[in-house]
């Protein structure tokens, strides 16, 4: 049994001038258990939107996801979900932050030594009693990252969470998304623009087109872990990966040019 599946889902929105759009049609698609699954595709073409069907955040208004062949219908703490900006609590300190998943379940007399294994494991030690102010982004991400994790997800949903960091920091909290998935084995669905990032963490990747949200193609990656980013076999891929985007967007520019010509 997979433990993510996701079955004929449609997603309709209404938009600003009232019309119903089709954000996302017919998407099909599993994710086993400790497997790394990346969407990827243009701006608008749904990845947020179907990664917060997943969470139960939303309902989809066609199709089921199902969790453990449970229907995902409410928001659930066995799924965590890290945001672009990560969504710190600016009152808390680092310590607090990443510690307060686990006050609400286990209360006052939480495990502190678990908050003391996941700052160092997230390489925050010496800014445990900072405000997420006084850090900088990287490090607030590993935070916010420290909070899901810490309270073992069995699906853990990361939406872009290295989209406003530099390319420097961006590499870092790569290396510590595939490290605490290797120690882990945490089911990881990511959310990304990113073909490089993609590449180097995924074992599958959704790619998907805009108009409505549907996969184009999924793809397995054959390179090995570790991986790295220069061989030719990494550029390889990625330049398939590459292919299927630009592909995309062609058909896209070709529709909107017709669409202007009318
Ligand atoms: N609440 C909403 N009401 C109406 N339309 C919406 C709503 N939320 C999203 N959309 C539209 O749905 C489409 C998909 O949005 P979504 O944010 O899921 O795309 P995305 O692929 O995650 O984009 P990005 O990569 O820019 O974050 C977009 O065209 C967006 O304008």
């Amino acid at each position: 049994m997979s433990l993510l599946e996701v079955n004929n889902v449609n997603r309709v929105l209404t938009d600003n001038n009232g019309a119903q759009v089709n954000v996302l049609q017919n998407i099909n698609f599993d994710v086993q258990q400790s497997e790394f699954v990346s969407l990827i595709g243009p701006s608008g073409c749904g990845k947020t939107t179907l990664l917060r069907l997943i969470s139960g955040l939303d309902r989809p208004e066609g199709g089921t996801v199902k969790v453990k062949d449970e229907l995902v219908t409410k928001p659930d703490a066995s799924r965590g979900y890290v945001f672009q900006h990560g969504s710190l609590f600016p009152w808390e300190t680092i310590r607090d932050n990443i510690a307060a998943g686990l006050r609400v379940t286990q209360g006052r007399h939480f495990d502190k030594q678990l908050v003391d294994r996941y700052i160092a494991l997230m390489g925050l030690q010496g800014f445990e009693s900072a405000f997420p102010h006084q850090v900088s982004g990287g490090m607030a991400q590993r935070a916010a990252l420290a909070r899901s994790i810490i309270m073992h997800p069995e699906l853990l949903l990361l939406d872009e969470p290295m989209g406003a960091l530099d390319a420097f920091t961006r590499a870092d909290i790569q290396n510590v998304i595939y490290r605490v998935w290797q120690q882990t084995k945490t089911t990881m669905i990511l959310v990304t623009h990113d073909i490089d990032e993609a590449v180097y963490l995924s074992q599958r990747i959704i790619v998907m087109t805009p108009r409505p949200g549907q996969i184009k193609q999924i793809v397995t990656n054959p390179l090995p872990y570790p991986r790295q980013r220069t061989s030719d076999d990494f550029l390889k891929f990625r330049q398939t990966i590459q292919d299927l985007l630009d592909f995309g967007s062609h058909d896209q520019l070709v529709t909107d040019s017709k669409e202007k010509a009318k």
